[in-house]
């Protein structure tokens, strides 16, 4: 079955990383390993995760010159995750390379894992793409390009807030992944995110995935959060 919601495990450790798992209700679930925990305790934790039967996006969002986003791209493949990340801005010739270190890596036997490409990150409000970055563009304009962009270099899709993500669908095909992070249940704070939306909306403009932390780990019940997201998922027929 396809787990529309991927769970940012944003903790600082393995121990608090299995008594968040472990509330889960025993459940096979997709999850998000990010630069916090794999930092911490290094690759040993994708084993751990793959070997408990979850789906796994290593979200490292490399971004460097080609030929070190190629080997340090080898080196992850050999972790078996399911999804990665790089971060467009990083230029086609650096995305080309990270696919080509991707199959380089990926064991015998074992499918490619996908590949995505970080168009502007949910936390960038639109003003600040002019005032800090200085593009004239809007944000909507700039995303779709980088998803052209990512289409280009062969990867299979994109990270963009649900805001974009109907748009890119248009620009790149309907086969060309769009997941999504912001995720917030109705009333929860934003926080740091500034492009947010409801797993519901995020369902309607078409999203792959959805990826949220805070709204779920924050929570004193995961379970019940988690739940509730995929049922708001769920009640949209596309
Ligand atoms: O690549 C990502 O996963 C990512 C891209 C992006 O544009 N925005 C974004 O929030 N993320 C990740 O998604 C997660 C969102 O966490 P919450 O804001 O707690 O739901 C974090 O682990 C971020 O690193």
């Amino acid at each position: 079955m396809k787990q529309p919601i991927i769970i940012a495990l944003d903790f600082d450790s393995i121990t608090d990383t299995k008594k968040f798992l472990a509330g889960m209700g025993g459940q096979k679930l997709y999850v998000k390993v990010g630069m916090e925990l794999f930092y911490k305790e290094g690759p040993g934790i994708a084993d751990m995760l793959k070997s408990e039967g979850h789906h796994l996006f290593l979200d490292l969002k490399l971004h460097d010159i080609p030929n070190t986003v190629k080997k340090a791209m080898k080196v992850l493949a050999s972790l078996n995750p399911d999804l990665l990340n790089v971060h467009a801005a990083g230029g086609r010739a650096m995305m080309e390379a990270a696919l080509e270190g991707l199959e380089a890596g990926t064991p015998a036997g074992c499918s490619r894992p996908k590949l995505i490409g970080v168009t502007q990150l949910t936390s960038t409000p639109p003003d600040m793409l002019r005032r800090e970055l200085l593009i004239e563009k809007s944000m909507e304009e700039t995303v779709i390009s980088y998803a052209k962009l990512v289409r280009d270099a062969g990867l299979d899709g994109v990270v963009c807030s649900v805001q974009e993500s109907r748009t890119v669908k248009a620009a790149c095909g309907p086969s060309f992944l769009t997941v999504t992070p912001g995720i917030r249940l109705p009333g929860d704070p934003a926080g740091d995110q500034a492009r947010t939306a409801t797993p519901e909306l995020a369902r309607r403009e078409l999203a792959d995935h959805v990826v949220s932390g805070r709204s779920i780990t924050g929570k004193e019940d995961s379970l019940k959060a988690y739940t509730e997201m995929l049922k708001e998922w769920e009640s949209v027929r596309i």
